[in-house]
């Protein structure tokens, strides 16, 4: 399935121009506030009519201004989760979550128990909304978008509401949607955290416009998104597999570019993971350093140096995979470095913070 996504629109003052395309997986609207995110869910979702363009979900036109053509937001068999879940108070867990499928003629995305047990929420079936915490209350309101059948989820900041502790708690279930249901995801968040976590796409927004898009690793360590992730939320994402838990707690994990030392991981051997390698952690030494306390060392290659207010970053190949460093201007030109260099990336096992470290996919999933 592919959501494609063309068009122009006035709102107030301002203008919308938008394009992109979201396949299966996590497409990440992201961008600051008042860039226009919620315009263009509001025009997927059908709760805004675009002047001038055409979305669609494959061949399936949900608006276009050649024609005339609008499908009201009730035929698009869209699931749309906000940040506060809008439960029905005085309904059930099970009697909310029934109420999606009402409405529904499309065959089942997958058996209810199946989707209840996906988000942990099949022993909560008789309570009410307001004996539910934040995080169920919010994986009850995706449970019931989901048993809707829809061909695609909005999730507009779904996670916005949730204190640290819950939104911890609820990022495994959203892994899960987005590697388990092979649906278009569009997702609306200003956390670069969780976007490093869940996105297979980003697709960038800036005063109205789509300034950028792409797959997930790639746009992440481009330099160019340095300015809207902010240099503290700045990182690569690296796609690993855990190759053994050591006899000290440590966990040894294989990247593209050779091992990697972690503090203990919960999980076993063979899964793949997604680690978010934040560029102030990562140091660059011209030799392999010896006498050192940090455990990993990855030759890697320059292929960037962006010189901002906050010193340098510099984009590093290591063994195929982006990395991104950051480090000041005087070291930069003590180390005299330039794009082509072949340098050592340097990071400590600690510094990869638990939250930092995801399931998987860094691509758009196939087809179901
Ligand atoms: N009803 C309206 N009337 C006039 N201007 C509007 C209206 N709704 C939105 N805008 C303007 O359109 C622009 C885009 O707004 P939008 O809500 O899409 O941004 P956003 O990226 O979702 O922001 P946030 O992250 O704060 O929710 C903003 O400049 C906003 O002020």
């Amino acid at each position: 399935m592919m959501l494609s996504v063309s068009f122009r629109h006035r709102i107030g003052n301002s203008r919308i121009n938008a394009d992109f395309a979201a396949p299966n997986g996590v497409t990440a609207l992201f961008g600051r506030s008042g860039a226009g995110k919620t315009t263009i869910v509001q025009a997927v979702a059908g709760l805004l009519r675009p002047e001038y363009g055409r979305i669609a979900l494959d061949d399936t036109v949900l608006s276009d201004s050649d024609g005339g053509h609008f499908l009201p937001p009730h035929r698009r068999a869209i699931g749309y989760v906000f940040q506060d879940a809008r439960l029905f108070p005085h309904l059930t867990v099970s009697q909310n979550l029934l109420y999606g499928r009402w409405f529904s003629r499309r065959s089942q995305l997958a058996p209810p128990d199946q989707i209840t047990r996906m988000l942990g929420i099949s022993h909560l079936m008789q309570r009410r909304p307001a004996a539910l915490s934040g995080g169920e209350r919010q994986r009850v309101a995706l449970g019931r978008a989901i048993l809707s059948n829809p061909r695609m989820l909005l999730l507009d900041e779904p996670l916005a509401a949730l204190d640290e502790a819950r939104k911890t708690e609820i990022l495994p279930y959203l892994e899960r949607l987005r590697d388990d249901l092979g649906l278009p995801i569009l997702y609306v968040s200003h956390s670069a955290a969780e976007i490093a976590r869940l996105a297979t796409t980003i697709v960038l927004v800036d005063q109205g416009r789509v300034i950028a898009s792409g797959e997930a690793a790639s746009m992440l360590s481009d330099p160019a998104m340095a300015p809207y992730l902010g240099a503290r939320q700045t990182g690569a994402i690296l796609s690993v597999t855990l190759a053994a838990q050591e006899a000290d707690g440590l966990a040894r994990v294989d990247s593209k570019a050779g091992p990697l030392w972690l503090s203990c991981l919960d999980r076993p051997v063979g899964t793949p993971l997604r680690l978010r390698i934040m560029a102030q952690d990562v140091m660059i030494a011209l030799q392999r350093p010896a006498d050192i306390s940090a455990l990993n060392v990855l030759p890697a290659t320059i292929t960037d140096l962006r010189l901002d207010e906050d010193g340098v970053l510099v984009r590093l190949d290591a063994g195929g995979d982006p990395l991104l460093s950051r480090i000041t201007r005087r070291s930069a030109e003590r180390l005299d470095l330039r794009p082509g260099k072949a340098v050592h990336a340097v990071l400590k096992a600690v510094s990869v913070a638990p939250g930092n470290i995801g399931a998987a996919s860094l691509c758009p999933t196939p087809p179901r």
